[in-house]
């Protein structure tokens, strides 16, 4: 890891993790409400969504605080997305982010509602977003409910659900995992285009960028499922196995696994190379996501 990478991402996730709370403090609503929401928010997650956005901002020279509704926004979703999907409907899963889950804590009505309350807000900040114009904003709330809908992230869910205990080919499990997990880091990557600026080539070309850091990160994610540390993921290890889910290493074995995580990994890097991005720190991120050890 570059040290410019590692002070961005120091920098960038204590920006997060500083303002993320005051967007749910500003709220009127029940003090419980906002206790569940901070909860989540504040249980330490990676940041991965907010500092790929800011890093294409960084790429192209724009400031990074122009991008931070947007990626507190996403940071939002995101957690609403692992709140629910640990509720006893989906995975039941008691630990998240090191901590108990949200419905542990507060009940399964609050965490649902915390969830929702995440989601929706999401929407307002971006259309409250100072240093955003009207048309920038429009297009945003659209790629981003795209995202996080049916098409995308909440399909790719029940997609995912509908297909435990089957046996999926590799194919099948990259369009379920496209949907569920890469659509809303490729949101990161359109988004930081958008607010910069991009050319319309480049924006093609970063898309196929993000797509492809989507894959990564979810290959990654079973790898790590199997061989990771409990205590660093912040979750039990083997819960794909337990919870009877298709995983790259359960079809490819894990050198297939990983040798697929390098195929992508490549494949991330070379439409960075054809619009002249190669070295940045977008570069980097598609490094520290195949490399990551939580
Ligand atoms: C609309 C909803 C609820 C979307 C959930 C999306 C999502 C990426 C969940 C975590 O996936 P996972 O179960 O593979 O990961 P983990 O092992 O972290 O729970
Ligand atoms: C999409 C998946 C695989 C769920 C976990 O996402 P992250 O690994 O980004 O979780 P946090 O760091 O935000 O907790």
């Amino acid at each position: 890891m570059s040290s410019k990478f590692e002070s961005f991402l120091q920098e960038t996730k204590q920006l997060i993790d500083r303002e993320l709370p005051e967007f749910i403090n500003r709220l009127d609503a029940e003090h419980r409400l906002k206790e569940a929401m901070l909860y989540s928010l504040e249980a330490g997650g990676k940041r991965v969504r907010p500092v790929l956005l800011m890093a294409v901002l960084d790429a192209y020279g724009q400031p990074i605080s122009d991008g931070l509704e947007v990626a507190c926004a996403l940071e939002m979703v995101h957690t609403y997305s692992l709140i629910h999907d640990d509720l006893p409907a989906m995975d039941d899963d008691d630990l998240r982010r090191g901590q108990p889950t949200n419905h542990k804590v507060f009940g399964e009505a609050t965490a649902i509602l915390a969830g929702d309350a995440l989601l929706t807000h999401s929407f307002s900040m971006i259309s409250n977003a100072p240093h955003l114009n009207d048309d920038v904003k429009v297009k945003l709330i659209s790629i981003f409910s795209e995202a996080a809908g049916a098409s995308g992230m909440v399909g790719g869910q029940l997609a995912d659900m509908l297909g435990e205990g089957k046996q999926l080919d590799v194919d099948q499990l990259a369009s379920i995992h496209h949907r569920k997990t890469g659509e809303l880091l490729a949101f990161a990557v359109k988004a930081g285009a958008l607010i910069a600026g991009a050319t319309m080539t480049d924006a093609v070309k970063l898309s196929e960028y993000g797509k492809e850091v989507g894959l990564l990160f979810q290959i990654k994610d079973d790898i790590l499922d199997l061989e990771g540390d409990a205590q660093l993921i912040g979750k039990p290890v083997g819960s794909d196995l337990s919870n009877n889910k298709s995983t790259y290493p359960g079809l490819l074995g894990m050198d297939g696994a990983k040798e697929m995580l390098a195929t992508h990994h490549q494949k991330a890097l070379d439409p960075l190379k054809e619009i002249g991005l190669a070295g940045t720190l977008l570069e980097d991120l598609a490094n520290y996501i195949v490399q990551r050890n939580h």
